[in-house]
C-alpha cells in the first residue's frame, strides 16, 4: 500500500432527530395530553488509534465522514433512535489538527485511544416539554441540532522505538529485513527505499521493539537534495537512532565525512532529533578482513571523538545483528518508562462512555441512599440499607 503521511478530511456529526407534536387520542379520550416523543441524538465522529495501520493512504479517496442522524420522535411518547457513532481508524502516531485554525485537537498515541472529532447534533424536544398550566395543548416541538462539521488535517509520524539512519546503500533495509519480518525492497542502487517502513523485532516472549527504516539521507538533504529530509519526522518519536555506516563506501569516500554529513542534516532538521541517543553501526564488515575493519573503526572513532556506543555488523550475513538487537532491547527496557496503565488520558482522549459517566454525584444526606447503579460515578458506593422485614403474620 502506498505510504501517505498527510491527509485532509471533512468530518460531520449526525443531525439530531426532530421532536414530535402529537396528542393522545383514544376512543373515550378525545382530548388526551401531548405525547410527542423527543428526537434521537445525532451520532458523533471519533478517531480510533489502530496499531496495525501505518499509513494515511485510506484517506486519499474517502475524505468525507458523516455519522448517522438521529431518528425523529413519534407519537405515543416514542423517542427516536440515536444515530450511531462513526469510528475512523487511524494509525498510531497520527496528529489531528483543525485545518482552519491549525489548533491541535489530539494525538493518537495509545492503541485503542479515541478522540472525538465532531459532536453529533442534539435531539429535538417533543411537545410534552412545552406543556404548562396555561398551555395544555402545545403545538410546539424543537428541531434536532445540526452535527458539528470540521475540516481536519492529519499528520502521521510513525511511532517506533528504534530508527535507522544513514546514507543510501548503507544497508538499512537489509538490517530491517534481517531482524524483523518486514520485507523492504533491497537493491544495490541509492534510494531503493522511498517510504518509511516499520518492522517489529521480536527477541522472545514479551520482548520486542519496533524499528523503522527511512529513505537514505545525503548531504544537502535539508535543501531538498535526494528525497530531502521530510521523512526525518518519522524518527522524531523514536527513542534510539542506529546510524548505519558502510565500511566500504563507493568511490572510497571518507567515512568520517559521511557520518558528519548525516549528523549535520539531522541538526538542520531538528536540534532535538540530533540530541537523541545515537549508536554507530558499522555495516558490511564481511567485505573486509577483520584486522582492517578493526583498524578502520578505531581510526574513525578517534577522529570523531565518538563517546557513544558502536557496533560492527554484517546485515547481509547476520553477523553481529542479534547482539545489536539485544543491546537495543536492553537499552529500551532500561531507558524507556512504560506508559502507566492508569495514566490519565487527555480530555480529548477520554472515551465517550467514560465522559458521560463523569457526572456530578447526586447530593444526598444519607450515604446509604446513593445509587450504586453507576459503577463509574465518582460517588463512593453506599450499601443500600434494607428496611427491617415486617414480622411474619401467622397464617390463619
Ligand atoms: N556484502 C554486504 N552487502 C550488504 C550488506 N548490507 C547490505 N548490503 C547490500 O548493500 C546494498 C544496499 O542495501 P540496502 O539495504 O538496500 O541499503 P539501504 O541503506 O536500505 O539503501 P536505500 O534504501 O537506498 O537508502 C544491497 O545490494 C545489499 O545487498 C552487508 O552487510 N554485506
Ligand atoms: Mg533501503
Amino acid at each position: 500500500m502506498k505510504f501517505v503521511d498527510e491527509a485532509r478530511i471533512l468530518v460531520e456529526g449526525g443531525k439530531g432527530g426532530n421532536g414530535c407534536i402529537s396528542f393522545l387520542r383514544l376512543k373515550y379520550m378525545p382530548f388526551g395530553g401531548p405525547d410527542g416523543g423527543d428526537g434521537g441524538e445525532g451520532g458523533s465522529v471519533w478517531a480510533v488509534a489502530e496499531p496495525n495501520l501505518n499509513t494515511l493512504a485510506d484517506f486519499r479517496y474517502t475524505r468525507k465522514f458523516r455519522a448517522q442522524n438521529g431518528a425523529n420522535g413519534q407519537g405515543s411518547n416514542c423517542t427516536g433512535a440515536s444515530g450511531a457513532d462513526l469510528d475512523i481508524r487511524m494509525p498510531l502516531g497520527t496528529r489531528i489538527f483543525d485545518a482552519q485554525t491549525d489548533e491541535l485537537i489530539g494525538e493518537l498515541v495509545h492503541p485503542g485511544q479515541r478522540i472525538k472529532l465532531a459532536q453529533g447534533g442534539h435531539r429535538g424536544l417533543g411537545n410534552p416539554h412545552f406543556k404548562s398550566s396555561v398551555n395544555r395543548t402545545p403545538y410546539k416541538a424543537t428541531k434536532g441540532g445540526e452535527g458539528e462539521s470540521r475540516e481536519l488535517r492529519l499528520e502521521l509520524s510513525l511511532m517506533a522505538d528504534v530508527g535507522l539512519l544513514g546514507l543510501p546503500n548503507a544497508g538499512k533495509s537489509t538490517l530491517l529485513a534481517a531482524v524483523s519480518a518486514a520485507r523492504p525492497k533491497i537493491a544495490d542502487y541509492p534510494f531503493t527505499t522511498l517510504y518509511p517502513q516499520p518492522g517489529v523485532v521480536a527477541l522472545g516472549v514479551a520482548r520486542s521493539f519496533t524499528m523503522v527504516d527511512i529513505p537514505g539521507l545525503i548531504e544537502g538533504a535539508a535543501q531538498g537534495a535526494g528525497l530531502g529530509i521530510r521523512f526525518l519526522k518519522h524518527l522524531q518519536r523514536t527513542r534510539l537512532l542506529l546510524h548505519l555506516v558502510d565500511v566500504l563506501p563507493p568511490d572510497g569516500a571518507d567515512i568520517v565525512a559521511n557520518i558528519r554529513a548525516i549528523n549535520a542534516e539531522l541538526e538542520a532538521f531538528s536540534a532535538e532529533l540530533a540530541k537523541k541517543e545515537q549508536w554507530l553501526v558499522f555495516n558490511k564488515i564481511d567485505l573486509m578482513p577483520e584486522a582492517e575493519v578493526r583498524a578502520l573503526i578505531e581510526k574513525t572513532l578517534r577522529r570523531l571523538r565518538w563517546k557513544g556506543r558502536w557496533f560492527a555488523i554484517s546485515a547481509a550475513t547476520g553477523r553481529g545483528c542479534s547482539e545489536l538487537c539485544e543491546a537495543a532491547m536492553t537499552w529500551i527496557e532500561t531507558h524507556v518508562q512504560p506508559a502507566p496503565a492508569d495514566a490519565a488520558p487527555t480530555a480529548a482522549a477520554v472515551p465517550a462512555p467514560l465522559r458521560r459517566r463523569a457526572v456530578a454525584p447526586r447530593r444526598t444526606e444519607d450515604p446509604a441512599e446513593v445509587s450504586n447503579k453507576d459503577p463509574g460515578s465518582a460517588v463512593t458506593r453506599g450499601t443500600r440499607q434494607r428496611r427491617p422485614a415486617a414480622p411474619k403474620r401467622p397464617r390463619d
